[in-house]
């Protein structure tokens, strides 16, 4: 059985010429067990999924399954055995951690100890203070320690380490990498890969509402392929130039990164291709002002799958 099943989900936002269609026919699944990442830019319907998810939001369309129950029709059940990091600050200013956490194991019904949770999350200092006085990332430390009471089944994380430190962000990993290991689902939404890719074993990439891309992070890797990514500043580009060189063998993903100075990015496989793209765009008139490379990432797989229209994705 999935942990989440999303089945043809459409949510459009308002009426008429006004209305916002934030998800058209998504569907997808999220596996028992796994850290899945899901990946997309602002505004790709990330935020509206999990509400549909957690049943804060009713779809125009589609249907939702969360462990093994209809998100509509058991959402209390379903909140009780999953723990939420949503997006954006929900903390209460003068309610301390402790005060905090008090709330949320005695809502869950559960019996865990508020110190434990916030040694955890590295929020154990600051256990008595009121969370009105809180950093950005104390109050995410704090909105992580009550997603875990209870031991949830599944975890959904909205943007989890917004507003964390590189480290506090380490430790958000290692926190998921626990959950994970005690049996947890883990669902986890950003809008940068290098934060998934550490953690995940599958990655879905949204973009407009539709899911481009679902797969293992390995899967990804390999489309990329231990290509190269090169990047060329000219002097002008025109549409001939550039389908010149996506017309080249082992060349994909040409994409304009600029106008000004006009900027490309194209992935190459062998090592001969470098040459070649640099020598089609001298061919058609287009001055070469500078270039480099570096090792494709998986950045760049998303990069390709997220950005404009002048994609080719493999
Ligand atoms: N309550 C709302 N009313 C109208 N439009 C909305 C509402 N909420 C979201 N939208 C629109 O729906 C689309 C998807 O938004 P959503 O917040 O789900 O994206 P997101 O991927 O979570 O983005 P972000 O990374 O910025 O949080 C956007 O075009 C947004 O403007």
């Amino acid at each position: 059985m999935p942990a989440i099943t999303v089945d043809s989900l459409t949510k459009s936002y308002g009426q008429g010429s006004e209305a916002t269609l934030a998800l058209e026919d998504l569907s997808f699944e999220v596996r028992e067990g796994e850290v899945f990442g899901f990946l997309g830019p602002n505004g790709a319907g990330k935020s509206t999924t999990i509400n549909v998810i957690l049943d804060f939001i009713r779809p125009t369309a589609g249907r939702v399954e969360v462990l093994g129950m209809d998100a509509q029709a058991n959402s209390r059940e379903i909140r009780s055995r999953t723990g939420v990091l949503p997006e954006g600050v929900e903390t209460y200013d003068r309610l301390t951690a402790r005060q905090h956490l008090e709330f949320a194991i005695e809502s869950k019904g559960a019996d865990d100890d508020p110190e434990t949770l916030l040694e955890r999350v590295g929020l154990l200092d600051a256990i008595d203070k009121k969370a009105g006085g809180y950093s950005k990332g104390m109050a995410q430390r704090l909105m992580l320690a009550m997603a875990l009471v209870g031991e949830p089944d599944l975890l959904i994380l909205d943007e989890p380490s917004t507003g964390l430190d590189p480290n506090g962000a380490r430790e958000m990993r290692d926190i998921v990498r626990e959950e994970n290991a005690r049996g947890a689902t883990v669902f986890f939404s950003s809008h940068i890969m290098e934060q998934v890719e550490a953690v995940c074993d599958r990655v879905g990439i949204l973009r407009d509402g539709e899911m481009v891309a679902v797969d293992s992070v390995e899967g990804l890797r390999d489309s990329v392929g231990g290509g190269t990514s090169l990047r060329v500043t000219v002097d002008r580009l025109d549409d001939e130039a550039l389908q010149a060189v996506r017309s080249l063998p082992d060349v994909s993903n040409v994409v304009v990164e600029g106008e000004d100075p006009p900027t490309i990015t194209v992935q190459v496989q062998a090592d001969g291709s470098k040459t070649a793209v640099l020598g089609e765009l001298e061919d058609r008139g287009v001055e070469v002002r500078d270039f480099s490379t570096r090792e494709a990432s998986l950045e760049d797989v998303f990069q390709s799958y997220t950005t404009g229209s002048e994609v080719e994705a493999r």
